[in-house]
């Protein structure tokens, strides 16, 4: 459901617990799961592959209670985030809490029994990584934070697969360093343009602390592995023609927006359009990737 159709239609105290899975986010993952499914050669029955699905939503929504939860206290320092119902006052944190531990375990339970012990264990390892490794360990640590922590985010297409098949593979393996390796473009483009509110918050996020040129020349350098794992399926036989071209086409367009944010330098007054930009394609284009993998295994 979008924010929009959640403030009209939810009651309030629903929109906040809403609003704790981060459902504009989760959106993205829950997708590329649902695409790691469909890609499997093995069709799974609808009704347990909507059941998948949804084990991925809801863990996915607990990881992100756990995280608000966990959090609260540098929400309430970033414009961003400040309107989160932790840091504005409207929830107390043992209900984060409760919700996002009893979500967590609904999830898995249901995963396990309903699907497989295969994606149940994916399904765990991720949302102990995105809670204990990522917000608990790294985010306060390290620069890294995202770069290790981030492949909580990548494991949604190998749950999907495994739910559908009980196994992994090299496919989805290689949709996870996809993602695994997407993150730090993703994400430092952000950075770059909200990088006083981390700054205020004392998160060591990698312009704060190495400067933006530094930022720019890591994001130009995670890109050439990131385009070899979007590429590699199409030579290596494990999808056609279809996923092969759109991959090159897309991820062709990835590459030049991120050569403009890499060989510039930012004035103090800059509106950072092309950082901008580029976070906003870096959506878009997980989607279309993760689109054409499906197309290409349903369509050609
Ligand atoms: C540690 C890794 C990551 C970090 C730190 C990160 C951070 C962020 C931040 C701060 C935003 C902007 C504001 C917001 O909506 O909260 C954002 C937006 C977004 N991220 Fe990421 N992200 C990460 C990984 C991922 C992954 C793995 C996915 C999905 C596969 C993803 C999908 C999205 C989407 C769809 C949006 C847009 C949300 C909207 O429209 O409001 N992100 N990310
Ligand atoms: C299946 C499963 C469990 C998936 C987990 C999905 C996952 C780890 C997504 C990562 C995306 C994300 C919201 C990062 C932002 O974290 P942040 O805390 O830095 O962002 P914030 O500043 O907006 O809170």
């Amino acid at each position: 459901m979008s924010t929009s159709a959640a403030t009209v239609l939810l009651p309030a105290e629903w929109r906040d617990f809403l609003a704790l899975t981060k459902p504009r986010v989760m959106t993205l993952v829950v997708f590329t799961g649902l695409c790691g499914m469909l890609a499997a050669p093995v069709p799974i029955h609808p009704v347990l592959g909507f059941t998948a699905i949804l084990c991925i939503a809801l863990g996915a929504g607990a990881a992100g209670a756990l995280n608000q939860w966990y959090e609260a206290d540098l929400d309430s320092k970033m414009r961003r985030t400040q309107g989160r119902p932790l840091p504005a006052g409207r929830m107390d944190r043992q209900s984060a809490l409760h919700f996002g531990v009893g979500l967590a375990c609904f999830s898995l339970a249901l995963m396990y029994f309903a699907i497989n012990l295969a994606a149940t264990v994916i399904l765990a390892v991720s949302i102990l990584f995105y809670v204990f490794v990522y917000t608990i360990w790294l985010k306060r640590r390290t620069p890294q934070n995202i770069v290790i922590g981030g492949a909580a985010g990548a494991f949604p297409p190998l749950i999907g697969w495994a739910a559908a098949t009980g196994d992994v593979a090299l496919l989805p393996a290689l949709l996870f360093a996809l993602i695994f390796l997407w993150t730090p473009p993703h994400f430092w483009a952000l950075a770059l343009f909200v990088k006083t509110d981390y700054a205020n918050a004392g998160v060591p996020m990698l312009p704060v602390v190495a400067g933006e040129r530094n930022t720019r020349t890591q994001i130009g350098l995670y890109t050439i592995p990131m385009a070899a794992a979007a590429l590699a399926p199409w030579p290596l036989q494990l999808t056609g023609a279809l996923y092969g071209v759109s991959a090159l086409v897309l991820t062709g367009i990835f590459a030049a927006l991120v050569l403009q944010v890499t060989f510039r330098s930012s004035a103090p007054d800059d509106t950072m359009a092309p950082e901008k930009r580029l976070f906003k394609y870096s959506i878009l284009y997980l989607f279309l990737m993760f689109g054409a993998l499906v197309a290409d295994r349903w369509l050609a």
